[in-house]
């Protein structure tokens, strides 16, 4: 049946053929410019109106309505109505947007009960063409039965059917719980968790119309409207629909261009996508990548908030505390005899002056109190100045008081020279790569680990920043130098989900009233190392009390076979049913899925997959992870004749709609009729959290035909054979510290002996990370490929010892005595060496609860036992293991750590010390174990180091025997 037979065809017809006709004739009326009528402002206002007027209609023709609405009001009879895009009220057209339209045709909960609604038609028309007209709702009281019976296809379906190239307006279609949220009050943080295709950016931008066309007099314009989308690929995807509503005005910015706008284009930093890539980049340690990703986790928390805080206190501390002379001003009027006066201000005065602006941009402090001094001290000299400047002429007078203020000026600004304003950059640089200062500011925020790992992957001037320093920059910024007076009415994020907690502690202080509308799904958080996991983590985030997410689940895009096939991976992993997108039934073709055998098979089949596909269809993608892996394809393709593609690798180009390769992360946001996944193997899919999210991303792009092809085993996400798959953690649990003592460390890395290791760490003085006895593997592996890597480039081949930790005259002399302990055998060196071998053997129950041990007991060559005290003190110095010293042990196990000849000069220190109280000891059962007192630690291992020490007790020195060469401590080589 065609259009023309519908009922209503001549009618609705009609409506169009005179709408247009009458649009014309507006424009007629309108086009010519309006002559000058006297009054400039009037005149360019009246010519404001006239072009928007313009602006409008031409619009309106372009599509005039899309409904058709029968009314029977109680008291006008009955009544038709149309909706549209643009409102024109003198045709009976009402904006979709309009709270006549929100009650009746849109039918939300609410509903009139002042006009009952007869019939609505969706309507399609093509500039003065009617094309389609649907049976949306006839109500039983509609009589004609032609209406009943026929044209009761949706056009919501006949829509979907159509080909997906770039986001279309949904004004005709738009479902009622959609129109819901569009609607939704304002004053609010609104978030919107929905399934792929369920509308969220087509809710979006619907919703920011819907604001300015209700509320743009008194709350909102197109400029105070912040839109955030991912990347400019998006953008442009979804770049129509505003304009197609009217709105041509609303920026919508990437996260780059903010952030951009926000820290200076001088900064050089890496995209979000850019930041997956290095995570997926196996050509990347496993190390640094498990790094970046925990280090991504911590720069984006709110936790790296507070410490920004606390730095910028501490900054603002140490001003305060270089504010310690008395600001006095002299002031001398020129050439005018005696006329001086002088000023001054106590440093306790001007502190108080600081702590009264602390609220203000630590940048702005000092402006803000130099201004109150000026205003403050400027008037006082001035009365001092008094008799002179009132016997001047005015004009003489004034000159006088900016010589005055001038003066004073200069003062001050000599007073605070050493204060300068910190340049957002450098001070976040110099945060993260002082181990020290972000140790203290870290302090219960972040584990020593942790912090750590930020300083080992800290920015440097010559390294671009990463994404996850992005929010961390801002923040200070904000704290710095504040937010310039910016401040958007609402704020609209797409993708809400990949931004980062801080982000939207940022974006909070850039919102007015906390309006805003987020949109994002969970289930496609590729960028879980730095993104959202609940949204309740947005309470915190945006200073809000209660936040409840509407959630849609009806997903619009995709054909119930390609939801059910992207489900069916979700079950796989344990998602609950409850969880999973509701497709329409709106049937296609069920996904294909093929395993070829060589490369050159997978080229071919691509190629006659998208060939064979209706012409119809006009946005295709084939989808590989990385971006890699998608210049190799096409590079492929080429080669095997095949040139129709785009190569679309760059986040910010556009996208012309036809065979796209594209990886997987850019696809984030888009749709294509077609989706072709090219690498659906086990190796680039294992299954774990980051690649179901993102395999389910790409799925989901799909609209109307999905394709899988993959060389080898296809990934077990995708693996129909396997009903549950267990998810492995992401990058071996990169957020999960992995404690380990170093001998197990050391123990599943053959080729290295433990004491390496421990040298190593001693060497870079990061002894300090061990806590009872272990640190974090993934922290090893960091530090130690750092550690290589630095050799490397100094090539200076093995590693010095642990002895460099200490200061020049003891390395000297540590490494005399390891020399000496080495090569000499005379009497009195044996008594050394059995005094070290004593304390080794002490002391070796405290080396291994601090995870030090040393592999091979009771051989360790002396000059290493020498290195390994060496380090223990160190270690002890910094202030840790000390709480591990004082193990028992027993007596036998230490003896034997000294070689048969010398045990009897062992025995003979151990009943010294023994004797002394430095040691004590107990029975157990058969067994006397012994341990060294707390307190005495360090003076026992200075003595087997042979070290000269202020704790020895002079008494007690004297009362042992003489120490033997080279350990002769009564003519100490060195201090410390
Ligand atoms: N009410 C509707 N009428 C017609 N089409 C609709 C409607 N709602 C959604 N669509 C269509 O469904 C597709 C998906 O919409 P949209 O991109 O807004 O969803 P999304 O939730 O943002 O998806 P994703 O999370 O996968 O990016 C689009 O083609 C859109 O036009």
């Amino acid at each position: 049946m065609s259009v023309q037979d519908h009922p209503y065809y001549e009618h609705i017809s009609r409506q169009l053929t005179d709408t247009f006709a009458w649009i014309g004739k507006r424009l007629d009326e309108l086009e010519p410019p309006i002559a000058y009528g006297g009054d400039r402002y009037a005149h360019r206002a009246l010519q404001k109106q006239n072009l928007e007027e313009i602006e409008k209609l031409k619009l309106s023709r372009q599509e005039l309505f899309s409904a058709r609405i029968d009314l029977e009001d109680p008291s006008e009879g009955q009544e038709t109505i149309y909706v549209g895009k643009v409102a024109l009220p003198d045709r009976r057209i009402y904006s979709w947007a309009s709270p006549f339209a929100r009650q009746l045709y849109y039918r939300p909960d609410e509903t009139t009960d002042t006009a009952k609604v007869r019939l609505i038609l969706n309507i399609t028309v093509d500039n003065d063409r009617l094309c389609e007209i649907y049976n949306q709702y006839v109500d039983a009281s509609v009589e004609d039965e032609l209406v009943q019976a026929q044209f009761t296809d949706s056009l919501l379906f006949r829509l979907l059917q159509e080909s997906h190239g770039k986001l279309r307006d949904i004004v005709a279609t738009i479902q009622a719980r959609q129109y819901r949220i569009i609607q939704s009050p304002h004053d609010q943080v609104l978030v919107v968790q929905g399934a792929p295709g369920s509308g969220k950016t087509s809710i979006a931008l619907h919703r920011v119309a819907y604001l300015l066309y209700n509320y743009q007099s008194e709350t909102f314009t197109a400029q105070n409207i912040l839109i955030l989308g991912p990347n400019r690929l998006f953008l442009g995807h979804i770049s129509g629909i505003l304009p197609s509503l009217g709105q041509r005005r609303v920026p919508q910015k990437t996260v780059d261009e903010w952030t951009t706008e926000l820290l200076g284009d001088k900064l050089v930093f890496e995209s979000q996508e850019e930041s997956l890539e290095a995570l997926l980049d196996v050509t990347q340690s496993a190390a640094m990548r498990a790094m970046r990703y925990r280090n991504a986790r911590n720069k984006s928390s709110l936790q790296m908030g507070v410490l920004i805080d606390r730095y910028i206190q501490s900054i603002y501390a140490a001003i305060l505390g270089r504010i310690t002379n008395t600001f006095t001003c002299n002031c001398q009027l020129q050439g005018l005899r005696g006329a001086n006066a002088t000023v001054e201000r106590s440093a306790d005065h001007i502190r108080a002056l600081l702590e009264s602006v602390q609220n203000r941009p630590l940048n702005v402090r000092r402006e803000a109190v130099e201004d109150l001094l000026l205003r403050d001290l400027g008037r006082e000299l001035l009365d001092q100045l008094g008799s002179y400047l009132n016997s001047l002429d005015a004009q003489s007078r004034q000159e006088r008081e900016r010589e005055v203020r001038e003066q004073l000026q200069r003062q001050l600004r000599q007073y605070f020279s050493g204060w300068n304003k910190e340049n957002v950059a450098i001070a976040y640089r110099r945060l993260l790569r002082t181990p020290s200062l972000l140790r203290r500011l870290g302090e219960g925020l972040f584990s020593d680990g942790d912090l750590e790992l930020l300083t080992q992957d800290a920015p440097t001037n010559k390294t671009p920043f990463q994404f996850s320093d992005l929010a961390a920059l801002m923040y200070l910024k904000l704290g710095l130098e504040g937010a310039d007076g910016v401040g958007y009415a609402h704020i609209v994020v797409d993708e809400a989900q990949d931004l980062t907690p801080l982000h939207f502690r940022v974006l909070q202080a850039y919102s007015r009233s906390s309006s805003m509308t987020l949109l994002g799904d969970l289930s496609q958080g590729i960028y879980g190392h730095h993104g959202i996991e609940h949204w309740s983590s947005l309470l915190d985030a945006l200073k809000v009390e209660n936040l409840v997410p509407e959630n849609l689940r009806e997903s619009y895009r995709s054909t119930r076979q390609i939801i059910e096939f992207a489900n069916g991976m979700l079950a796989r992993v344990g998602v609950a049913a409850e969880d999973l997108a509701v497709p329409l039934s709106r049937p296609g073709p069920t996904p294909t899925t093929h395993r070829l055998q060589q490369r050159s098979q997978l080229v071919a089949n691509i190629i006659s997959t998208v060939t064979s596909e209706p012409q119809k269809w006009s946005a295709i993608a084939v989808i590989c992870k990385t971006a890699a892996a998608c210049r190799l394809l096409a590079s492929d393709l080429t080669a095997a004749g095949f040139t129709d593609y785009q190569l679309l690798v760059d986040r910010n180009s556009q996208y012309k709609g036809a065979i796209a390769i594209i990886p997987s992360y850019l696809t984030k946001g888009m749709e294509f009729d077609v989706v072709l996944v090219a690498d659906a193997d086990a190796e680039t899919y294992p299954p774990d959290a980051l690649h179901v999210k993102l395999l389910y991303v790409v799925l989901t792009r799909a609209a109307h035909a999905l394709h899988i092809r993959w060389l080898g085993a296809v990934t077990p996400l995708l693996d129909q054979q396997h009903p549950h798959v267990p998810l492995q953690p992401v990058l071996e649990g990169a957020l999960n510290p992995q404690l380990q003592t170093i001998s197990e460390y050391a123990a599943v890395r053959p080729g290295r002996p433990m004491d390496w290791y421990v040298e190593r760490l001693a060497q870079m003085d990061k002894l300090r990370l061990l806590h009872t006895g272990k640190i974090d593997a993934h922290l090893m592996d960091v530090i130690m490929a750092g550690y290589t890597a630095a050799s490397s480039a100094n090539d200076n081949g093995e590693a010095e010892s642990a002895i460099e930790l200490f200061d020049e005259d003891v390395q000297q002399f540590l490494t005399q005595q390891a020399e000496l302990l080495n090569q000499s055998d005379e009497a009195a060196v044996q008594d050394a060496l059995a005094i070290t071998q004593l304390v080794y053997g002490l002391l070796r129950n405290q080396l291994r609860s601090a995870g030090l041990e040393v592999a091979d007991e009771g051989q360790v060559p002396l000059s290493r036992q020498v290195i390994m005290l060496a380090t223990l003190a160190m270690a002890i110095q910094r202030g840790r293991l000390i709480e591990s010293a004082g193990r028992w042990t027993t007596r036998q196990v230490v003896l034997q750590s000294v070689d048969k000849g010398r045990r009897a000069v062992a025995e003979r220190w151990l009943a010294t010390l023994e004797q002394h109280g430095m040691i004590e000891s107990q029975e157990a059962g058969q067994r006397r174990q012994i341990r060294i007192v707390t307190t005495w630690v360090r003076p026992v291992l200075e003595l087997g180091l042979g070290l000269p020490t202020e704790l020895w007790d002079r008494e007690l020195l004297d009362s042992i025997p003489h120490l033997p060469k080279p350990f002769d401590v009564a003519t100490p080589q060195a201090t410390r």
